[in-house]
């Protein structure tokens, strides 16, 4: 808008004329300086652009058919359609501001008739004639009027052209442009204006304040941004941090009392099974944290001893090795906290190769003894002291969710009072083979780290064999019928275990001749953890040289003499 004026044109309808400066829609609000007094037009409920005329005889409305703002004429008709009645309501009236005569070069001769048999009166231009083409008797028709004009123009359909003069928008129309009256100028002075907005100071500013703010907009998103993403990487160091300080905490065993002992194992709800050492319990330490508790029996002391030993089991990280997640000394309870393994013990894998739920393949057996070696070794070599472990056997290796192996149980030696009664506990559940003979009876040779090394051999031969003779076993001849039965299936005569093929049967020897070594009844003939790690690691088993049976009293000092010239350097054994 210009001071108020409309750029734009109204219309009533879509095809009405365009309404604009002099003429104003009624309805319309406009400023001083935007309509002229008697140029107000109206829209009929049916979409005409209506005009209303105040003659004398009352007012008429017409319909404005055209408006030509160059030649400042408008154009209308008798919604009723009877124009010469209208015209000659208007004819002796002031119709201001429109004329209805207009200047031209030829003159016209207009006659109104009124004929009785229409209720509207007819003109006829020019010629008598026309009343019969229209189809009318002359002699029943009266002469009202005769009008010789050279300016009238009253068209036989309906259409009568009206002048205005003033105001005098012509120029500005040729132009192109707008019309208004001037601010502050006499009553006709007019003005012209730009259809289009010129860019004007305020549209200058106001692209200026858009540009501005969406700049700052940008720069506000993009520090939002950079601040998101600072805060995200804070975030995820803090998170990092957190989680090595969670894991620093871990690498210490925390100490629980024996409440939270209760709470962790839900008021030792659930029983994984009982040891020799007392029952273990499965425990939540947070929604992801599953452990195993075990409850010790027979303890003694004021604890300090327990706690300084379990302090050094939590220093204790190999991941063929349980970690010790926390432990509890309370008054006279005991409780070593262990991460969870679903799996449970590799006794639960030890089985024959036909019992297709429980048997894992020889590859992943030949897998699990090789971690398992490992783990002794690490408790052999790279401890501050030497951890033995005394009691080595399927039931003491727990598997995780991959099955690999993880040593448990070990210190326990050291952890409680050890006795008679305990070992024949041991013996009563089965596990009396894996005892180095040394253990039970010195005449063997001194006890040492070897005593692990013969209870791992007869890990690996049990691996091999299966439970295959554990129901008949007595106490007496267990250990006597195992390797005899392992000699039996590496010179081929064992009908029991099914091999499916080449590599099969190479792991199933190679396990089974290591096993072989490991179990020598002298320990100085039994290899260490290193060389059994090496053999186990050696591509071609066809170097392993298969000992003698060492139960075979004729054959043993063979073995001795054999063993030193196997290509399996056997360290030197200080005991
Ligand atoms: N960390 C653990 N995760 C899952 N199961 C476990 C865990 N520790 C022990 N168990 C299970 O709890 C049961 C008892 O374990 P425990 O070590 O006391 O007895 P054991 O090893 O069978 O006998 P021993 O203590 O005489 O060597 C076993 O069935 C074992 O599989």
């Amino acid at each position: 808008q210009v001071n108020g004026c409309s750029r734009k044109d109204f219309r009533c309808g879509r095809h009405g004329p365009p309404i604009r400066f002099p003429f104003r829609l009624n309805d319309r609000e406009t400023e001083y300086g935007c309509s002229y007094t008697g140029f107000n037009l109206s829209c009929s409920d049916t979409q005409k652009t209506l005009l209303e005329l105040h003659p004398h005889s009352g007012p008429i409305q017409l319909e404005v058919t055209a408006i030509d703002y160059q030649l400042q004429q408008l154009q209308v008709s008798d919604p009723e359609n009877c124009l010469p009645r209208q015209f000659l309501k208007l004819l002796h009236s002031q119709i201001s501001p429109f004329q209805l005569f207009s200047r031209s070069d030829y003159n016209y001769s207009y006659t109104f008739m009124d004929c009785s048999s229409l209720s509207c009166p007819v003109y006829v231009a020019d010629s008598s004639n026309t009343l019969l083409a229209l189809g009318l008797d002359p002699i029943l028709c009266t002469k009202t009027l005769d009008i010789l004009s050279s300016s009238l123009s009253l068209r036989y359909d309906n259409i009568l052209v009206m002048t205005w003069s003033k105001p005098n928008c012509s120029k500005c129309e040729i132009e192109g442009k707008m019309c208004k009256l001037k601010n502050n100028g006499t009553e006709d002075e007019i003005e012209c204006f730009d259809r289009h907005h010129k860019p004007t100071k305020k549209i200058l500013l106001y692209a200026t304040v858009v540009f501005v703010g969406s700049v700052m907009v940008t720069l506000i998103i993009a520090a939002c941004l950079h601040l998101y993403s600072y805060f995200k990487l804070k975030g995820e160091d803090e998170t990092r941090i957190e989680k090595f300080l969670e894991d620093y905490r871990a690498l210490n065993p925390a100490r629980f009392s024996y409440a939270d002992i209760k709470r962790i194992t839900n008021n030792f709800r659930e029983e994984l099974g009982e040891g020799a050492h007392g029952a273990v319990f499965k425990g939540k330490l947070s929604n992801e944290i599953l452990v195993a508790v075990k409850m010790l029996k027979n303890t003694e002391g004021d604890g300090k001893e327990f706690i300084n030993e379990v302090k050094a089991m939590g220093k204790i990280h190999h991941i063929n090795v349980v970690r010790l997640v926390g432990f509890c000394a309370d008054g006279s309870y005991r409780a070593l906290v262990y991460n969870f393994f679903p799996n449970g013990s590799l006794q639960n894998f030890i089985t024959r190769p036909d019992d297709m739920d429980h048997f894992l393949g020889w590859e992943k057996l030949q897998q699990i003894a090789l971690g398992i070696a490992k783990g002794i070794e690490y408790l052999h070599m790279s401890c501050d002291q030497q951890i033995l472990h005394f009691d080595i056997n399927p039931h003491n290796v727990l598997l995780d969710d991959k099955f690999v192996p993880k040593i448990t149980d070990f210190g326990l030696a050291k952890l409680c009072s050890k006795n008679q009664s305990k070992v024949s506990v041991t013996a009563a559940r089965g596990t009396l083979g894996y005892i180095a003979p040394e253990v039970f009876s010195r005449n063997f040779g001194n006890v040492s780290y070897k005593a692990d090394i013969y209870s791992y051999g007869m890990l690996l031969l049990e691996m091999v064999g299966g439970r295959k003779n554990i129901g008949q076993l007595s106490e007496e001849n267990i250990q006597v019928l195992y390797p005899e039965w392992i000699h039996n299936l590496l010179e081929g005569r064992d009908i029991h275990v099914n091999i499916e093929g080449a590599e099969d049967d190479r792991i199933l020897k190679k396990l089974a001749i290591v096993g072989l070594w490991c179990i020598q009844w002298n320990p100085i003939n039994r290899p260490s953890i290193t060389v059994v790690l090496k053999m186990l690691e050696a591509l071609e088993e066809e170097n392993l040289i298969v000992p003698p049976n060492p139960f075979n009293s004729t054959t043993s000092r063979v073995v001795e003499t054999k063993t030193k010239f196997s290509t399996l350097e056997l360290e030197a054994i200080h005991e």
